[in-house]
């Protein structure tokens, strides 16, 4: 629920809303264990970036968008649960689409990793 607490640009407006945001990191953190498989997945894949001295940006990107939709895949269940507790095909369709987005993303997470770091770790362990 939004409170009125003065401009946009009010740093304890701005620390306030970045409070919540972090809770809900951390709530999702706890409860998904998808969620905290790909928080680790996307540290590996960072360090693997800085080690092999290969392009940032695009890692960085993909991790970001995985994240994102996995938070929003939560969301969206919360959602849905809260609205819909007994079975419907809407409540199915939702829910299937949100976890739809973060598997799509995932794959082609893969396909960059794959793309940006597979060539230097083939080059690393053929020596
Ligand atoms: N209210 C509902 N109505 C119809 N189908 C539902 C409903 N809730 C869940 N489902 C179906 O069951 C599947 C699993 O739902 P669930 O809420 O258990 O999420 P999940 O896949 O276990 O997600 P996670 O493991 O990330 O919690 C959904 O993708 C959907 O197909």
């Amino acid at each position: 629920m939004s409170k009125n607490v003065g401009s946009p640009l009010s740093p304890r407006r701005w620390l306030r809303s970045a409070g919540y945001a972090w809770a809900g990191v951390r709530a999702v953190y706890r409860s998904e264990a998808n969620f905290r498989i790909e928080v680790w997945a996307a540290a590996l894949a960072l360090g693997l970036t800085l080690v092999l001295d290969a392009p940032l940006a695009p890692i960085l990107l993909t991790c970001a968008l995985v994240l994102s939709l996995e938070l929003l895949n939560s969301a969206v269940e919360a959602v849905v649960d809260l609205i819909s507790p007994d079975p419907h095909p809407l409540a199915k369709v939702a829910k299937d689409a949100a976890a739809g987005a973060v598997y799509v993303a995932a794959f082609f997470a893969l396909l960059v990793g794959l793309s940006v770091l597979g060539p230097r770790l083939w080059a690393l362990v053929s020596g």
